[in-house]
């Protein structure tokens, strides 16, 4: 689309588009570890050296509460839980690898959508 810059972007369709990428989030293969908030009393140092948890049922739970004002404030939340994971585990475990597999998916899609929009 050939528009002069300052024209804003079409975000009526944000809401939606926030919906459809959580449900995928939380339906992935690999989510397990993300669905649910890390029980810092059970994970050792974690409440220490994490100062911003997320997971996805805290997202979920914001988007149903109209806590998130557009897309950016929702990608950032999603992007805190892979940041969070990469800062704690190892690249080569498990979970590390779990959120670089769930980041990488989430980047694409929500790339997608945006080019569908
Ligand atoms: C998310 C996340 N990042 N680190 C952990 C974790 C919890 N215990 N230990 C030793 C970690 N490194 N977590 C929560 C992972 C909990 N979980 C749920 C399903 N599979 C793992």
């Amino acid at each position: 689309k050939q528009e002069s810059p300052r024209t804003a972007r079409d975000d009526s369709k944000d809401l939606a588009m926030c919906r459809i990428l959580l449900a995928e989030l939380e339906s992935h293969q690999d989510a397990g570890p993300f669905l649910t908030p890390v029980n810092p009393k059970s994970v050792p140092g974690y409440r220490k050296i994490i100062k911003k948890p997320m997971d996805f049922s805290t997202i979920r739970d914001k988007l149903t509460n109209s806590q998130y004002l557009n897309l950016e404030t929702f990608i950032i939340d999603v992007n805190l839980v892979f940041d969070n994971c990469e800062k704690f585990n190892e690249d080569n475990s498990v979970i590390g690898r779990a959120g670089h597999t769930m980041r990488r998916f989430f980047q694409r899609r929500w790339t997608e959508l945006l080019r569908q929009n």
